[in-house]
């Protein structure tokens, strides 16, 4: 029976990064994947296919924002949809090879293809081959989660494992749950002239993040035509692709929608299922892997990170993961995940950062904070590019003055979310941050401002 120092199940954001730095450390390491290519849910069917799209869309609306710059393009655009996926194709293939290439680099690293089940505590099964093992990640992410919601049309409804595969262009399509998968292709969908529905059980959309902030998207949503409706309670969905009927109550009304296609969002399960888990006593339940703070699972040699986990779920946290968990099989000392610093961007219009906390996680912490905020209705470069919607705020611990959390609505709050992730990763305060020098006039200005504001605010206080 062969053998590795390190066996790594699954090879997306979270596994293959884990195989890379354990080869690094000199052992020997198997990487297994169902596909026959790394990348995983992210480059395939996640973060990279619905970047590419939306970039598309994207820039499709910047024509229809010419008329604000006294440009005159209106009536001309076109977009070429087939092209655009084709694009979408030769990214994720250029990716992909891209991170064999990077595996290819180490001899003591081998990539296979099959589907991966434990035996026992040391040994896996590949679809019929035993390899052993001295160490273990699961790294298997993570799939759409369906509701056991009535109804035949639930099981031909898309999820984010259909929807990037599609040729055509839906004329018309309605969204289920209005967390971050639809909230970002329903305005990517709607932008290229798709008619779109969103249907969600709570009071409003992003329910699991700052509420001013996702406030912000949902009446731009509403402002540009998505029929966004909350607060409802499901029926029956019938029908299949083409032509599906969702019943629903809202207020207490009995309603039914027809809709050609229909695309369910509503949260992730772990991909657990038939890994044998229960035979070396790995324990979970349906969110996910218990993992202690080091990444250890309930059996010692067994570690897990990523989506599989019931911790976050984005790309750079499941690399994150990976380099904890690698330090910690292979080196003396151990390292824990800090959560107080997760960072993340939701590539909605306008985009969503998020640092650290929120004013809300805070309350949760029974730590006291104060919110400061600025406008990007005063920015200068926000007024430049006629982008002035949105917000910078600082969560500040009363106690210590720390940044402990940043939130950005803007534009651009993708490029603004470094130097919040360095303020709050570094423990900073208002000070530190208006001894840097922002350019002007660019959007990172309002990192200044804002500490700007917060000091004179301070020194108005110190001397009443
Ligand atoms: C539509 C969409 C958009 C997203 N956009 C973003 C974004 O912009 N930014 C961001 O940070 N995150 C985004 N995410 C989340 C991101 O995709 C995940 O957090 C990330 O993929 C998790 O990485 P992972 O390595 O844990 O798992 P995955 O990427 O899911 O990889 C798991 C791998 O394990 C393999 N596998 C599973 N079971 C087995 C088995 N038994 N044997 C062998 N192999 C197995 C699978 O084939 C897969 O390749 C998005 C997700 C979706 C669905
Ligand atoms: N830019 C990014 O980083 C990015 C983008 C997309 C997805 N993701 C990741 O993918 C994860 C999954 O996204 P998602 O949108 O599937 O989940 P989500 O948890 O963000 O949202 C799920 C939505 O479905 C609704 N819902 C849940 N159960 C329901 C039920 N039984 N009936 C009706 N509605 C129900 C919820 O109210 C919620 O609005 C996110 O948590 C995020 O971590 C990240």
């Amino acid at each position: 029976m062969k053998k590795y120092d390190l066996v790594v199940i699954g090879a997306g954001p979270g596994g293959t990064p884990a195989a890379m730095a354990a080869a690094q450390f000199g052992k020997s390491v198997l990487l297994v994947d169902k596909r026959d290519a790394p990348g995983g849910e992210c480059l395939f069917e996640g973060c990279i296919p619905s970047k590419v799209l939306e970039n598309a869309a994207n820039r499709f609306e910047i024509f229809k924002e010419m008329k604000a710059f006294h440009i005159d393009v209106e009536g001309k655009e076109q977009i070429h949809w087939e092209a655009v996926l084709e694009d979408k194709k030769q990214i994720l293939k250029r990716r992909s090879m891209g991170a064999m290439k990077q595996m290819e680099r180490f001899p003591n690293l081998e990539f296979r293809q099959g589907t991966a089940r434990f035996t026992d505590m040391h040994t896996i099964d590949i679809d019929g081959e035993q390899i052993a093992f001295d160490h273990a990640i699961i790294a298997t992410g993570a799939a759409a989660f369906l509701p056991p919601f009535e109804g035949e049309g639930v099981k031909n409804a898309w999820t984010n494992a259909e929807v990037f595969e599609k040729t055509e262009l839906p004329k018309e399509i309605t969204f289920i749950g209005a967390g971050a998968i639809s909230c970002e292709l329903v305005q990517m969908f709607n932008k290229l002239g798709t008619k779109c529905h969103m249907l969600e059980r709570s009071e409003r959309i992003l329910k699991h993040i700052d509420e001013e902030s996702a406030m912000v998207v949902q009446e731009k949503m509403i402002r540009e035509g998505i029929d966004v409706q909350l607060n409802i309670t499901f029926g029956k969905i019938e029908g299949e692709e083409g032509a599906f009927s969702v019943s629903y109550t809202q207020d207490g009304e009995a309603k039914v929608l027809e809709t050609p296609y229909l695309l369910i969002a509503t949260g992730r399960a772990a991909n657990v299922e038939g890994l044998g888990l229960e035979t070396v006593g790995v324990d979970f339940d349906r969110h996910g892997i218990h993992v202690d703070e080091t990444l250890q699972t309930t059996q010692e040699n067994i570690y897990a990170v990523g989506d599989c986990t019931v911790g976050p779920k984005f790309a750079h946290w499941a690399t994150y993961e990976a380099g904890i968990a690698i330090h910690n099989i292979f080196a003396p000392m151990k390292h824990k995940t800090d959560m107080s610093k997760l960072s993340w961007v939701l590539f909605s219009d306008p985009q969503i950062a998020s640092v650290g906390l929120s004013e809300a996680d805070a309350q949760k912490l029974g730590m006291e904070v104060s919110v400061e905020r600025y406008d990007y209705a005063v920015d200068a470069r926000a007024q430049l590019d006629k982008a002035e919607e949105g917000f910078l705020k600082f969560v500040i611990e009363k106690k210590s003055g720390i940044i402990r959390g940043i939130q950005i609505v803007s534009e651009d709050a993708s490029s603004l979310s470094g130097e919040a992730s360095l303020i709050v990763a570094n423990e900073l305060k208002a000070m530190d941050v208006m001894k840097t020098i922002h350019p002007h006039p660019t959007l990172t200005e309002s990192f200044g401002k804002l500490a700007q504001q917060i000091f004179f605010k301070s020194m108005m206080q110190s001397r009443r």
